[in-house]
C-alpha cells in the first residue's frame, strides 16, 4: 500500500504524514510539497514503523517520482483561512493548486483513491473531477471530498448532551458539503438514538456548521484546524485503505460525485445536485454504496437542507466552470 501526500509540509500535511508513517496498513509513503519534504521525510524516517518513506519536491519530476504506483493520494495542499475569510474566499489560489496536483494524479497514478482536504472542498472536488474527466480517466468511485472533520466535530460536540464517555461510540451522520449552512448535522439519525432538548438543537448544529470558524478565530492569523483535520484525514484514508484490504461493512460519510456511485442516483435527484456527502459504503474499489439518508432527515434537518442545497449548488457550478473556462 502506497500513500501519498501532497501538501506534506503543511500544518495538516505533517501530522497527517506522521499518522501514516506510523499507520501498520502503509508500507511506502511519498511526501510531495512545493517546500521542505526533504527534511519532514528525514525526521520521519526515524521511526521504527513498516513504512518507506521518501520526500519530494517539483524538481527532478518530484511529482511523477511521488505518485508512481501510489494506491491513495491525500491532498491537503494550499492556503487555509485567515479570520474573516469564507473558505470560498480560498478558491482563487486553491483552485489552480488542487488543478495541477490533480492532472498529475491523472497522469501518474490514474487509479489511486484520491481524497481531497484542500479548501474549498466544494468547489475543489468538483474541479478534481472535470480535470480526471477531461483525461479521461474519471472513477466516481476513487474521488472523495473529505468531510470527515465535520463528524469528528458532531461526535464531540453531542458528548455534552449525551454525556457518553466515548465520543465514538455516537455515530451522527453529517451531509450536503463542507462549509457554513451546506454542513448539515442528522442528530435525528444518530445511532444510537440521541435525544437533543429543543431548546439546545440551533446551538449544537450551529457549532457543527461553523466549528472551523470557531479554530480560526483561536488561532487569530496563524490558519486553521491542522491538527484535529489531521486526526479526521487519517481516520477516513484509513477506513478507504481497510476497505481496499477487503474489510467489509465500513460506512462513512464523505463528498461524492453522486452519478457514478451506485446508490447515488436517487439521492441526486432528491437533492438536485451531483455532488453531495452522505454515508457512503467503503469495498475494494473505493465508494461501493451511497446510503440515501436524505429522506430520513426530520422537519427541523429538512429546513436546513433547503439552506445547504442552494449554497452548495453555486460552490459546484464555480468548480466545474473553472475547469471548463479556465481563467485567462
Ligand atoms: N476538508 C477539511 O475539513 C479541511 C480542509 N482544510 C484545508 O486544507 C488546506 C491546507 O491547510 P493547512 O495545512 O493548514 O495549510 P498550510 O499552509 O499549513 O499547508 C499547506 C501546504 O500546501 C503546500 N502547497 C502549496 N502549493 C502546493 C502545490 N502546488 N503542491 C504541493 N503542495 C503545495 C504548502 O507549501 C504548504 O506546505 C487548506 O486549504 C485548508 O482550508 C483545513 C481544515 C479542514
Ligand atoms: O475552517 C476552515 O477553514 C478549515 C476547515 O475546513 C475546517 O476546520 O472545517
Amino acid at each position: 500500500m502506497k500513500a501519498v501526500v501532497a501538501g506534506a509540509s503543511g500544518g495538516i500535511g505533517q501530522p497527517l504524514s506522521l499518522l501514516l508513517k506510523a499507520s501498520p496498513l502503509v508500507d511506502q509513503l511519498a511526501l510531495y510539497d512545493v517546500v521542505n519534504t526533504p527534511g519532514v521525510a528525514a525526521d520521519l524516517s526515524h521511526i521504527s514503523s513498516i513504512a518507506k518513506i521518501e520526500g519530494y519536491l517539483p524538481k527532478d519530476d518530484g511529482l511523477k517520482k511521488a505518485l508512481e504506483g501510489a494506491d491513495i493520494v491525500v491532498i491537503p495542499a494550499g492556503i487555509p483561512r485567515k479570520p474573516g475569510m469564507t473558505r470560498d474566499d480560498l478558491f482563487k489560489i486553491n483552485a489552480g493548486i488542487v488543478k495541477g496536483l490533480i492532472e498529475g494524479i491523472a497522469d501518474f497514478a490514474p487509479k489511486a483513491f484520491i481524497l481531497v482536504i484542500s479548501n474549498p472542498v466544494n468547489s475543489t472536488v468538483p474541479i478534481a473531477a472535470e480535470v480526471l474527466k477531461k483525461k479521461g480517466v474519471f472513477d466516481p468511485k476513487r474521488l472523495f471530498g473529505v468531510t470527515t472533520l465535520d463528524v469528528v466535530r458532531a461526535e464531540t460536540f453531542v458528548q455534552s448532551i449525551t454525556g457518553e464517555a466515548d465520543p465514538t461510540k455516537t455515530v451522527i451522520p453529517v451531509i450536503g458539503g463542507h462549509s457554513g449552512e451546506t454542513i448539515v448535522p442528522l442528530f435525528s439519525q444518530a445511532k444510537p438514538a440521541v435525544n437533543i432538548p429543543e431548546d439546545k438543537l440551533d446551538a449544537l448544529t450551529n457549532r457543527v456548521q461553523f466549528g472551523g470558524d470557531e479554530v480560526v478565530k483561536a488561532k487569530d492569523g496563524a490558519g486553521s484546524a491542522t491538527l484535529s483535520m489531521a486526526y479526521a484525514g487519517f481516520r477516513f484514508a484509513e477506513k478507504v485503505i481497510q476497505a481496499a484490504k477487503g474489510k467489509t461493512g465500513i460506512v462513512e460519510p464523505t463528498f461524492v460525485y453522486l452519478p457514478g456511485v451506485p446508490g447515488g442516483d436517487a439521492i441526486a435527484k432528491e437533492t438536485g445536485l451531483e455532488y453531495f456527502s452522505v454515508p457512503v459504503e467503503l469495498g475494494t474499489d473505493g465508494a461501493k454504496e451511497a446510503q440515501n439518508i436524505v429522506s430520513s432527515a426530520n422537519e427541523y434537518e429538512k429546513k436546513l437542507l433547503q439552506a445547504c442545497y442552494s449554497g452548495l449548488k453555486g460552490n459546484i457550478e464555480k468548480g466545474v466552470q473553472f475547469v471548463a473556462n479556465p481563467p485567462q
